[in-house]
């Protein structure tokens, strides 16, 4: 059966994730969320805008604006109230937030001693226990500098803990909304166990996200919030062994974290552990409207299905979240206000339908008017499509920091990785043909570079938790305004600064208007500051770097073609025909001038590179130094105290 985790492509050994997973959180950042190879993830964005879900069972076939206003109650955010500065300092509250989720795993079983910190802990864990989380769970999120919640944590607990109801979330990217559902649920088991209305090794708690690197990250979360609780949480997710995953189950996990299509497999060999959906209390469904997509849905459909049949669990609590589950634009709001089909509604209700929600979900919508965080700064750069290369190197070279590039294609990765290698920018890329090690070295080693440059297709524009990411560059105007969000949220996350440009060509426009409009803006993105004369300067590198990367690309393509004739033609123990060997003989001739051509542009693009290229502003900044191309972090380290992209547009406006 075809497994539509976003991991179909690799055949490899779960054991190899985690650890490497581990490893990358040694290097110093909380986690990270990577959406992984696809079978046409690239593509199924393109349906996107298409696509009109239906409404299966008729019974709940409730659009969300027929659901009764009580029935719904939206929850809005209230005015935050003054912080509350805790008198004393909790040891854990003197340790950055940042190494928390190392220490999470790996000091699990060290003992604590919780007397030493009790009157700090008693005063701290007040911002957590008035929203009825419980001791032992505050305790782990002290410990890692949590010290207040976020605001869909603020409004999430108290409703999900106290009332017991079903959540539909939605709140901007990198707004934790995570813990907003797995606290809720880790409270409620420690409740449980203590009354005795279960019992360790029994499966409770099933929460189902579109890739395994979320389904990993997630479980990273949720130990993050229970390191004082014994519950055992397991990763079941596509390409991973059968050993492996039999080894996991037989531990008993009280909480599964799984993609669907891998649990759907599972649930049809009838394992004894998952196998009893009586005890299964909670059921959470991240980046929900990914979910719903193709590729997803059928098989979260049919485990919906399967849990609500078994209806002796009547209070089974559901949480479903997405950072833009209630995208809408003006237009779509015009189309409610006169009754018409709204996309987005369907899909909600769709959901709301499936999942088998109590009467009165709590929707708790902390989505913003115009879709993207506040802290993040957004930009365009409108140029030519012939000359975009010449742009991204511009900004490339000018601004260096942490950059993770988006493309609408693994073509446009390939040629760009070329390309940018040889201006010695050192590109690494991400896309759904490599293999999971590589992408996962590749994000490890961006993680590490303060410089690193990822170039991505929208396998990574979801869930990827990299701190520090400065630069979203959209080398393609997103195929939706989802993703656009999606993307630009990998950086400006958790309250921090971060900037995202798009750079748009004539053939464009119409895609970035779309967007523009569904973000409700009034006003265009603001336009990057170019400094025409350095571009200028800029234009004979990149000519010859993309001369260069084409004329090997003709190289490789007709070697690859001669030795498959030869390869061929072996196998089959044949001559090759005369013909064919004059039109080897002339190719193999043409393939030699052309490589001679290769490498003297090589020779003259190296030559460029070492030439230092003076900067003088005309954008009113000063860069009095020689900018050293070819080593980033020379660059970098010269740059340190000048000027920021984000100052560049602070500076203009
Ligand atoms: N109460 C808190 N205080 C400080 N940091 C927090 C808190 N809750 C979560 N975080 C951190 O905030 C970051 C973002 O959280 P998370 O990944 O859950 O965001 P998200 O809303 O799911 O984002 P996305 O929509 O992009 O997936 C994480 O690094 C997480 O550890």
């Amino acid at each position: 059966m075809f497994d539509h985790d976003d991991d179909d492509n690799d055949d490899g050994d779960d054991l190899d994730m985690a650890p490497n997973f581990e490893k990358m959180r040694g290097m110093g950042f909380i986690c990270w969320r990577e959406i992984p190879a696809t079978n046409g993830e690239d593509q199924e964005d393109k349906q996107l805008s298409k696509k009109k879900t239906k409404l299966k069972n008729t019974k709940d076939k409730r659009k969300l604006d027929e659901i009764e206003p009580d029935e719904q109650e939206i929850v809005t955010p209230v005015k935050k109230a003054k912080k509350k500065k805790p008198k004393k300092k909790t040891r854990s509250n003197q340790t950055r937030a940042t190494s928390t989720l190392q220490t999470a795993d790996e000091n699990k079983n060290e003992e604590v001693d919780t007397t030493a910190n009790a009157d700090s802990f008693d005063i701290d864990k007040k911002v957590w226990s008035d929203l009825h989380v419980s001791d032992d769970i505050i305790r782990s999120l002290l410990e890692q500098n949590f010290s207040e919640p976020t605001p869909i944590q603020r409004l999430t607990l108290p409703i999900a803990i106290r009332d017991h109801q079903d959540i539909i979330g939605a709140a901007e990217t990198g707004s934790g909304k995570t813990l907003a559902f797995a606290i809720p649920i880790l409270t409620h088991m420690s409740t449980l166990l203590e009354n005795n209305e279960m019992s360790y090794g029994q499966f409770t708690s099933l929460i189902l996200t579109p890739t395994r690197e979320l389904a990993v990250q997630i479980k990273s979360h949720i130990q993050i919030a229970c390191r004082y609780t014994k519950f055992k949480t397991a990763v079941i997710v596509g390409g991973m062994s059968t050993q492996k995953q039999e080894r996991l189950l037989a531990q008993k996990p009280e909480i599964i974290v799984a993609t669907p299509g891998r649990f759907w497999e599972l649930l049809q060999e009838n394992n004894e552990h998952t196998m009893d959906m009586s005890k299964l209390r909670f059921l959470a469904i991240d980046e929900t409207d990914r979910m719903i997509e193709k590729g997803h849905f059928e098989e979260l459909e049919k485990i919906l299905k399967l849990i609500n049949s078994d209806d002796s669990n009547q209070s089974r609590q559901k949480f479903i979240f997405s950072a833009t589950l209630m995208l809408q634009s003006s237009d779509d709001k015009q189309k409610k206000k006169t009754k018409k089909k709204n996309d987005n509604q369907d899909k909600l209700a769709t959901l709301i339908s499936a999942v088998g929600m109590n009467a009165k979900p709590k929707i708790i919508d902390l989505t913003k008017k115009f879709g993207t965080v506040e802290t993040l700064t957004e930009a365009r750069v409108n140029c030519p499509l012939e000359e975009k290369d010449i742009y991204l190197y511009y900004f490339l070279s000018l601004y260096p920091g942490r950059t993770l590039l988006f493309t609408n294609s693994i073509d446009c990765i390939k040629r760009l990785q070329s390309i940018l290698t040889l201006l010695k920018r050192n590109p690494l890329p991400l896309h759904a043909q490599m293999e999971q090690k590589q992408r996962l070295n590749n994000l490890e080693r961006f993680s590490s570079s303060e410089n690193g440059l990822l170039i991505a297709t929208d396998v990574a524009a979801r869930g990827l938790d990299i701190p520090n990411i400065k630069h979203i560059i959209h080398y393609q105007v997103p195929r939706s305004t989802e993703l656009y969000i999606h993307r630009s949220g990998r950086t400006a996350r958790a309250d921090r600064q971060g900037l995202s440009i798009m750079f748009i060509c004539p053939e464009e426009v119409f895609l970035y208007r779309k967007i523009i409009k569904t973000l409700n803006r009034d006003e265009d993105l603001q336009a990057f500051p170019i400094d025409i004369t350095y571009l200028a300067n800029l234009k004979q590198r990149v000519r010859l770097a993309s001369d260069i990367s084409r004329l090997h690309h003709q190289v490789a393509k007709v070697t690859h073609e001669a030795s498959w004739y030869h390869k061929a033609a072996k196998e089959l123990d044949i001559e090759l025909d005369d013909n064919i060997e004059d039109i080897e003989k002339a190719r193999s001739a043409n393939t030699k001038e052309v490589q001679k051509k290769e490498m003297q542009l090589r020779n003259e693009l190296d030559l460029l590179l070492k030439q230092p290229l003076k900067y003088t502003s005309s954008l009113n900044v000063s860069r009095s130094y020689p900018l050293l191309f070819g080593d980033p972090d020379q660059l970098a380290s010269r740059r340190k105290n000048d000027t920021t992209a984000l100052d560049e547009l602070k500076h203009r406006s």
